[in-house]
């Protein structure tokens, strides 16, 4: 049976694409994710998308996941450096995921190099821009299984 994928997208990604472009690129969120269900549906996939600039909502639609998604992709925003409840929500579903920032968050500010969720991660994806999303989408959909074998094997 094809992967159920959830995306999440944190605090100001609504306003990918007219967010300071020097950053973070033009392609908007609306495309990001329309993008996303077609790849994920060309892979057997299927893929949710959710976006809030809500801390407890992230928390809220992270715990309904439960049971019910394979893989989630999320893009914290600026909860990745200050969200313990996100990390713990990620941790309490046990849902691999994987990290995804648009930019190369460790050529920034000192206070983005610190992240809440690395160390929990399946994988993190940083500085690829919005393509970034298109390989984490691929990585779920075809890799995961795998992926959690190997994960498996070696401990
Ligand atoms: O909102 C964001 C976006 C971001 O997660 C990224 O995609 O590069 C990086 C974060 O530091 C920032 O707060």
């Amino acid at each position: 049976m094809g992967k159920s994928i959830l995306l999440i997208n944190g605090p100001n990604l609504n306003l990918l694409g007219t967010r300071e472009p020097h950053i973070y690129g033009s392609t908007t969120l609306v495309d990001v994710e329309n993008n996303a269900k077609e790849q994920a549906k060309s892979l057997g996939a299927s893929l949710e998308t959710f976006q809030s600039n809500h801390e407890g909502a992230i928390v809220d639609r992270v715990q309904a996941a439960r049971g019910k998604v394979d893989g989630i992709i999320i893009n914290p925003g600026a909860y990745t450096h200050t969200s313990v409840a996100i990390r713990d929500a990620l941790l309490g579903v046990a849902i691999p995921f994987i990290e995804l920032h648009v930019s190369n968050v460790h050529a920034r500010e000192p206070f983005r190099h610190h992240s809440y969720f690395s160390d929990k991660a399946a994988a993190i994806i940083v500085g690829l821009g919005v393509y970034g999303y298109k390989v984490a989408v691929e990585h779920v959909a075809v890799n995961f299984k795998e992926l959690e074998k190997e994960t498996k094997a070696a401990l």
